[in-house]
């Protein structure tokens, strides 16, 4: 079973008297234990489809299951889902961890007893059962973090939705938001995520989803993205400058030879032919040219039309 999918959603706000399309289309599936990065400039529609798939906000047509039940139709598919959509606002900030957890869990259709065990395993989880009679006023940014997503999950849902998870904390509350998240998927929680930090969305996601202008522009698994935008050039450093008949030998296969230290070889059939003339000399490294997100974002956002068609 699919635990999110969207089809064709789409959403036009009225501003002062004009029409701002926010999201045009936008169709997505998940499933469950899978992380997808759902990524796109300032603007894109990001927060706005977010919202319609958490049957927050209305679509002006399209439709959202989550775990096959349409949350603007049948509040019971709220059971399965979980959110962190700004920030750490779903927590009230007088009450303590204790008791936030056990208010929306009893609100997600637990009862008391229930949702203080599953509360209490969440906080001993997230390394906050120190802090669990202090009021969330008076925790850390990154704690009040790990508790929004605590409560997020104390009726573990079958999906959970991260606008912008690491925004504004600091290195080390990342890290601890970014091993929570590996966690939460290897549960088979199927997770959506938006960020700005690339790398994050590189590093965590199964799979990468890109939106500009309300509409998707990519969306393919994140290994087979980057390897699709990294060349299959190798570039060869050796350790001492290469002698002139070597360069000479390289010369003859096809290669150019700009310097004597570094060998960029545009052919990869070449590349063990290479190898072999080198020999004996000592190699620094081989490597192959890879692309990382932040390109392939830059690449695709640029070129602005859906490398999918
Ligand atoms: N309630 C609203 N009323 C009018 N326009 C809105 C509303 N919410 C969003 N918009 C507009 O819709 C467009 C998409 O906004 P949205 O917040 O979904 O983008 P985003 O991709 O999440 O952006 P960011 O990365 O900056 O958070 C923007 O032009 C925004 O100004």
């Amino acid at each position: 079973m699919k635990a999110l999918e969207a089809y064709n959603l789409k959403k036009t706000f009225r501003r002062n008297k004009q029409n701002v399309p926010a999201v045009k289309d936008v169709s997505l599936t998940i499933y469950p234990g899978e992380i997808l990065a759902f990524l796109g400039p300032n603007g894109a529609g990001k927060t706005t489809s977010i919202k319609m798939m958490a049957g927050l906000i209305q679509p002006d047509s399209g439709s959202v299951r989550i775990v096959g039940k349409d949350p603007h139709r049948n509040a019971s598919a709220l059971q399965n889902l979980g959110a962190v959509l700004e920030g750490n606002r779903n927590l009230y900030w007088r009450l303590t961890p204790e008791e936030n957890l056990e208010y929306f869990g009893v609100l997600k259709g637990l009862n008391r007893r229930e949702a203080r065990l599953a509360g209490r395993d969440l906080l001993e989880r997230f390394d906050l059962l120190a802090k669990r009679h202090t009021p969330v006023e008076q925790l850390s940014r990154g704690m009040q973090q790990k508790l929004a997503f605590a409560v997020a999950l104390v009726h573990r849902p079958k999906l959970l939705l991260l606008d912008e998870p690491t925004l504004g904390l600091d290195v080390e509350a990342t890290e601890d938001v970014k091993i929570l998240v590996r966690e939460i998927a290897a549960t088979g929680c199927a997770i959506l995520l938006t960020t700005h930090q690339l790398q994050i969305a590189e590093i965590l996601s199964d799979r990468i989803a890109i939106i500009q202008k309300g509409e998707i522009l990519a969306e393919a698994p994140t290994q087979k993205l980057i390897q699709q935008f990294s060349g299959t050039a190798y570039k060869i450093e050796m350790e001492t400058a290469l002698d002139e008949t070597r360069i000479i030998e390289l010369e003859t296969i096809g290669l150019e030879i700009e310097s004597r230290r570094f060998i960029y070889i545009d052919r990869p059939e070449l590349l063990y032919k290479v190898l072999a003339i080198l020999q004996p000399l000592p190699i620094q490294s081989v490597a192959k040219e890879q692309a990382n997100l932040t390109e392939i974002f830059l690449q695709i956002v640029k070129q602005g039309n859906n490398i999918n068609d």
